[in-house]
């Protein structure tokens, strides 16, 4: 390993949380300590980074903390943080604390805080942690298996009853601008119908008929119930399913998960592949590294260089689509 180049290294969670932040802050907080670093938690993302809401972490603090949902660092969006002002303040306060080598937790929004900061000399090394899977140079997001088998098991109890009422239903999943969470949970649930904004192109009564010839079919073949799976990036619900009942005469209701989907104990996977990535950021922090993240690519960990993995674009996979529609029809 050598001597690591930082002595003091920081931790913040940034952006949405995500099931089993946890246990990547508890394997930085862990394995920075065994590497002989300090270690400090930087609370609320980038707004305790301005205001100075920073402790010296120990192991205790991460105490029964893996099998919990949520971030015991707190998490925020901090607009302040989006000025060069804001930038410049934040790396004067890590520098003022003596923190050489900084690990933000979080989506691509507070990637780029993390990239701001790399170039004003902070070492910085990204984990990726939210539930939308929506970080083009990595497979792998923490909190994104947690939230789909949340999703999936809830939506499993709406299509019990929707079947008892021979209705229609939509749910509503999370996802900003990215479908992972709907294609992986219509796969899942094997929905009839999957919309997600890579593949929707704006026009919401074409849409809409479709969904309604879709039905209508089903219905003629005897289906008891027609669940549509919807992408928050998509969105509409409610009104959608006003607008299919007065086509069709057949109920629909929608149901928005929401929140419910970014918390609860994470699963096995993301427990063990956060931590990995956790111990993962501080080595590269210990190795001299700066503006990397974490990733996780055909079957193993790696990093890549920040600035070339945020440039990347995401694509939903065009075959795993096709396979969800076909198995949904
Ligand atoms: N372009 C940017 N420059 C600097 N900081 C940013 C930028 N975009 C986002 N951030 C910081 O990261 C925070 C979280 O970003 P957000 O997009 O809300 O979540 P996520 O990181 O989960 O994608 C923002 O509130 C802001 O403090
Ligand atoms: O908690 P909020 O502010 O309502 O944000 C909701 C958004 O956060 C997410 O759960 C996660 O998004 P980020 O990872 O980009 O923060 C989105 O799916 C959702 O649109
Ligand atoms: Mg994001």
């Amino acid at each position: 390993m050598g001597t690591p180049k930082v002595r003091t290294i920081g931790v913040l969670t940034s952006g949405g949380d995500a099931p089993a932040m946890n246990a990547a802050t508890r394997a930085v907080v862990r394995v920075g300590l065994e590497r002989g670093l300090n270690v400090k938690g930087i609370r609320k993302g980038y707004n305790g980074l301005l205001n100075e809401d920073i402790i010296d972490l120990t192991s205790r603090h991460t105490a029964d903390s893996i099998s919990r949902g949520g971030t015991i660092l707190f998490t925020a969006r901090c607009d302040e943080f989006k000025t060069p002002e804001g930038q410049k303040r934040g790396a004067e306060v890590c520098r003022e604390q003596g923190i050489d080598g900084l690990v933000v937790i979080g989506g691509d929004g507070s990637f780029q805080g993390a990239q701001r900061l790399a170039e004003l000399g902070i070492n910085t090394i990204g984990i990726p942690g939210t539930i939308d899977l929506d970080i083009a140079c990595t497979e792998y997001t923490i909190g994104f298996d947690t939230a789909v088998n949340t999703a999936m098991e809830a939506i499993d109890k709406i299509r019990d009853t929707s079947t008892s009422h021979e209705r229609c239903s939509i749910v509503e999943v999370m996802g900003r601008g990215a479908g992972y969470i709907a294609l992986w949970c219509g796969m899942a649930t094997g929905a009839e119908d999957i919309l997600i904004p890579e593949s929707f192109d704006g026009n919401m009564p074409k849409l809409e008929q479709q969904i309604i010839e879709h039905l209508l079919r089903n219905r003629a073949l005897g289906k008891t119930h027609h669940m549509i799976i919807n992408a928050e990036g998509v969105g509409h619900s409610y009104g959608m399913a006003k607008r299919i009942e007065a086509a069709t005469g057949i109920e629909t209701r929608a149901t928005i998960l929401g929140h419910m989907q970014r918390g609860g104990s994470p699963t096995a996977k993301d427990r063990v592949y956060a931590s990995m990535m956790g111990a993962y950021a501080v080595d590269l922090l210990c190795a001299g590294k700066s503006n990397r993240i974490v990733g996780y690519q055909n079957g193993k960990f790696m990093d890549i260089d920040m600035d070339e993995g945020l440039a990347m674009e995401k694509h939903v996979d065009d075959y795993q689509l096709q396979i969800a529609h076909l198995l949904g029809k």
